[in-house]
């Protein structure tokens, strides 16, 4: 076997103690607000962790938009690498990386085929000088696609600090695609945290109360069924979605940090709490050693060896 310290990949991430993949089977069911979420609410933690934010949705990149950065904010190149924006100010802990920073203008479309891709997510495990982080959330695009199977090929290496958090909506639809992403994270023995069930009841933008006016409960029965954690129910909160589409509300109190206050003032904020303790202790639990609930790898193979296997059936299947 290769030397890692020989791998850039490795050589940048290897001290990062979590790393962690937010799929979802289906577009649009909130994972990249969950994976905002994520990070804003483990930035808030008592033990003020660091915290890296990295989008690979690259053609569809919203994490710029939903944290308030700007195209072209921060992201510059230095002798070391590209320096990664901060979203949280001269505090620093909130570093970000998206394909939507490095664009012009956000309606600018982003048109690339599979190995201008692989090349873009290789740089962006690389290259980024994200220093001495405790998390970096990574938000995925929608399914099971190429891109995810070049990630994992390339986080191989730092394969012990991997895990991953599944997003889905309650209804039939996206729990079928939900099933899909939870037996792919088998196939590849990528340790699965547990599932979030997202615009599951709504908040009532007056009083703040959440109802079960859709349907509800889908995240939850299918996790029970596969023997995987349950992480929490998240609503529709029309307040949440005015905050990630860039409006502080006049009211913010203007001490720290502007977005993660307001944050802190929703309810899906207060709601959120439950899933990122669950998520701290998931996470903890893999570095003690011991294995997610309900994770079986799908042929007792480690994640490098089911990547690889994977990646060079894809490859074989290209070819017939
Ligand atoms: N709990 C919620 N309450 C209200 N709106 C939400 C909630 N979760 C997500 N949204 C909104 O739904 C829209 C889609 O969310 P998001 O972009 O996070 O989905 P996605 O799964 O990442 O989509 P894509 O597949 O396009 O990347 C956004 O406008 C977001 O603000």
């Amino acid at each position: 076997m290769s030397d890692p310290s020989t791998n850039p990949i490795y050589r940048r991430l290897h001290r990062i103690p979590h790393i962690l993949l937010v799929l979802s089977g289906k577009g649009g069911v909130g994972k990249s607000s969950v994976s905002v979420q994520l990070a804003l609410s483990l930035h808030a933690l008592p033990s003020r962790p660091r915290i890296a934010l990295l989008d690979i949705d690259l053609t569809g990149p919203s994490i710029p938009r939903m944290l308030h950065l700007p195209p072209g904010t921060g992201v510059h190149q230095s002798s070391e690498g590209w320096v990664p924006a901060y979203a949280d100010g001269e505090e620093k802990r909130m570093a970000c990386m998206s394909t939507g920073l490095l664009l012009k203008r956000r309606e600018e479309s982003v048109v690339w085929r599979g190995p201008k891709k692989n090349a873009m997510i290789r740089q962006f495990l690389s290259e980024v000088r994200w220093g001495d982080v405790d998390w970096l959330v990574i938000d995925t695009p929608p399914g099971t696609s190429d891109e995810h199977l070049s990630l994992l090929e390339h986080l191989s290496p730092v394969a012990p600090s991997l895990s991953s958090v599944l997003v889905t909506t309650p209804q039939a639809l996206s729990l079928v695609d939900c099933l899909k992403s939870l037996s792919f994270t088998r196939l590849v023995s990528l340790p699965l945290l547990g599932i979030i069930e997202n615009l599951s009841g709504y908040v009532c933008p007056c009083c703040g109360e959440v109802s079960n006016v859709f349907s509800t409960g889908g995240g939850e029965d299918m996790a029970r069924r596969e023997g995987v954690r349950f992480l929490g129910r998240l609503p529709v909160d029309t307040k949440l979605v005015e905050l990630l589409d860039g409006q502080v509300p006049e009211d913010t109190p203007r001490e720290g940090w502007a977005l993660l206050e307001a944050y802190k003032r929703t309810t899906t904020h207060a709601l959120f709490q439950g899933i990122v303790q669950k998520v701290v202790e998931g996470a903890e639990a893999l570095q003690r050693g011991e294995a997610a609930p309900g994770f079986r790898e799908e042929d007792g193979r480690q994640l490098a060896e089911a990547v690889a296997a994977l990646a060079a059936n894809a490859q074989h299947e290209e070819e017939a």
